[in-house]
């Protein structure tokens, strides 16, 4: 089973909502040239995503499956969705890891257990803070990610949480990975430099729609 190296990049291979790109086709293509460019996991949803991108790649593959609500616990929410995309391929598994009521009323412990005893495979935990981290850490996680930093509470920062990285690294004896709009060089160095494991980055590689919204919006009015 493949893990993740420290000092990876991985890139999230996920089409944005309304994006031509939808579809494991293209996603497959995404990870090809995201290996090209020297990505050391793709992180990919949903079990048809991840065979086609598993088809193509030696790669780590983080699998993810976002099933339900959006607005509450979607990130891999059962066990059956993280077995769904272990048997797609994938060799590690990401879940939500906050301290929000989870689908099945199971604590988080009995789905990082499951995957453990039953597809033997690493779990990360996507967290939004501090306190869910070392409860996620507590439960048996492997690694702990920021990815639902922003996503949970009040409105969604245009910045990388630098913070939560920092904060997670000093308390945490697991590794840290550093997720959600971490978009520039910077934003990477940055993260490196409060102590980050490894970083995955989405939308600033793998989204032309909102890369092409960017420069258009920064177009002086005339
Ligand atoms: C909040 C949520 O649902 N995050 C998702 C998790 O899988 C993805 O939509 C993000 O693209 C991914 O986390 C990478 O982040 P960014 O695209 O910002 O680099």
């Amino acid at each position: 089973m493949r893990t993740l190296a420290p000092g990876s990049l991985v890139v999230s291979c996920q089409p944005g909502p309304g994006s031509p790109f939808r579809g494991p086709v293209a996603m497959a293509l995404m990870a090809q040239a995201a290996e090209a460019g020297g990505a050391g996991a793709i992180r990919a949803n949903g079990p048809e995503d991840v065979a086609a991108i598993r088809a193509v790649t030696d790669l780590p593959i983080i699998g993810i499956h976002k099933l339900g609500d959006p607005a509450g616990v979607f990130i891999t929410p059962t066990y059956e969705a993280a077995a769904g995309v272990v048997a797609a391929g994938a060799d590690l598994i990401a879940l939500d890891g906050t301290l929000r009521p989870r689908p099945d009323g199971q604590p988080l412990a009995h789905q990082i257990a499951r995957v453990h005893t039953e597809l033997g495979v690493q779990v990360m935990a996507d967290v939004d803070t501090l306190e869910a981290g070392q409860a996620a850490r507590d439960a048996g996680a492997d690694l702990v990610a920021t990815t639902l930093s922003g996503y949970t509470k009040s409105r969604t920062p245009i910045e990388p949480d630098v913070e939560l990285v920092r904060r997670l690294t000093a308390k945490l004896d697991r590794p840290v990975v550093a997720e959600g709009r971490i978009r520039t060089p910077d934003d990477v160095r940055a993260v490196f430099d409060a102590g980050a494991y490894a970083v995955v980055v989405g939308h600033a590689i793998t989204d032309p729609m909102d890369l092409t919204a960017r420069l258009v919006g920064a177009i002086p009015a005339r």
